[in-house]
């Protein structure tokens, strides 16, 4: 089987100071992704930039409020954006092609399954797919946080192997960046979380996340057990360097060892669709925590919120109130109610369609 990667470029290695498309930049980029290409790995490419390159391409007679004008140079930007990919691949005999990605594409299990299988039938015919929030489209409440986000949702959909994150940065450092006494981290585990601390809020000009979102995504996905590299997209041959393992500065997380099925991986993402919420007693939550593989039965559960329907993700709230995790739900949030506490039902959330938080 080929290796298979998800190498996602943020907007600010994509473009200039004065906000127009950084060419050189970009061609040095596809010339590598294009000779890993050929070396029998399948890449999808998350690239940012549609705002970024649409923004100095129109000059509107009257001031347009934020929406509106993400809309207009995105709409704009992506196709420029696009083009130019098209064109720099086709030199190298290889044939791109786009998908343009919203928050609801992963909002349900056959959504999920669609946009799986369209990347799938790309690169089984040797297409490499271009990735992108449909920003024209998505608006507020159906947003990502981010490419980040929307980069990580790819690597654990598609099964890869590695993500890589390219942003103007080396990686994550122990503070402040512009601060000489701050030091690049070069690995970081999953079970360590002691990192967040050192994460300032300042982000580029054109991106939108920052760093906060690398750091989160990045843990995240590697639980699942996909290696994830966040680097400087501005040193020469970074790709080649972190596929091949050539020491490059860069914050490497760690994959973890555990073995994660592709329904509980879209569960895991799912958070931001969940329709309601399972509290769950003391007891039940104890097992929930250790390493046992258990179910949650309704004779566990103290009370239901929310409306949802069978199939609906829901969040798992212990005790305190605190949220432990999340699974997709067996029952209606009719039927729970009538059944909350009572012995002798099939499990609202079996152990499949559960996943419980570190
Ligand atoms: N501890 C930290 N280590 C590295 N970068 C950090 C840290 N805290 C904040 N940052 C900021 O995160 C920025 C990168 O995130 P972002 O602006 O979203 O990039 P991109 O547009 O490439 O996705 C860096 O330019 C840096 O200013
Ligand atoms: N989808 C937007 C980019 C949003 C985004 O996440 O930007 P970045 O933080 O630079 O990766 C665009 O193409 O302009």
């Amino acid at each position: 089987m080929k290796d298979r990667i998800v190498v996602k470029i943020g907007s600010q290695l994509l473009t200039r100071k004065d906000e127009t498309l950084d060419i050189t930049q970009m061609s040095d980029l596809v010339d590598q992704i294009a000779e890993l290409h050929k070396n029998n790995t399948e890449i999808i490419l998350v690239s940012s930039g549609a705002v970024a390159s649409g923004r100095n391409e129109i000059k509107t007679c009257t001031k347009l409020d934020s929406v509106s004008a993400r809309q207009l140079y995105s709409s704009v930007g992506q196709v420029k954006l696009i083009h130019r990919y098209y064109d720099l691949f086709s030199q190298q005999g290889i044939i791109c092609g786009q998908i343009l990605a919203t928050k609801e594409d992963f909002s349900t299990r056959r959504h999920y399954l669609n946009q799986r299988n369209c990347m799938n039938v790309m690169l089984e015919n040797n297409v490499i797919p271009i990735v992108n929030e449909n920003d024209a489209i998505s608006v507020n409440e159906l947003m990502f946080t981010d490419n980040d986000e929307l980069s990580g949702l790819i690597a654990a959909m598609m099964d890869c192997k590695k993500l890589i994150i390219l942003s103007n940065i080396d990686g994550i450092y122990t503070g402040d960046p512009s601060d000489p006494d701050s030091k690049l981290i070069k690995e970081i585990d999953s079970n360590e979380n002691h990192i967040e601390k050192y994460i300032q809020s300042s982000r580029s000009s054109t991106g939108r996340g920052g760093m906060k979102t690398k750091y989160n995504i990045a843990r995240k996905v590697a639980e699942e057990g996909i290696e994830v590299i966040i680097a400087n997209g501005r040193i020469k041959n970074i790709i080649s360097r972190l596929v091949k393992g050539i020491d490059t500065p860069s914050t490497r997380f760690i994959a973890g060892s555990k073995e994660i099925s592709g329904v509980k991986k879209w569960i895991i993402h799912s958070e931001g669709f969940a329709k309601g919420e399972i509290h769950i007693n003391e007891g039940v939550r104890k097992v929930l925590v250790s390493s046992k593989a258990v179910s949650i039965l309704p004779i566990g559960i103290t009370k239901i919120v929310g409306n949802f329907e069978i199939d609906d993700i829901v969040r798992i709230i212990d005790h305190t109130g605190k949220q432990i995790g999340i699974g997709r739900s067996s029952y209606t949030s009719d039927k729970a109610k009538e059944i909350l506490g009572q012995a002798n039902h099939k499990p609202i959330i079996h152990y499949d369609y559960l996943y419980i938080e570190k």
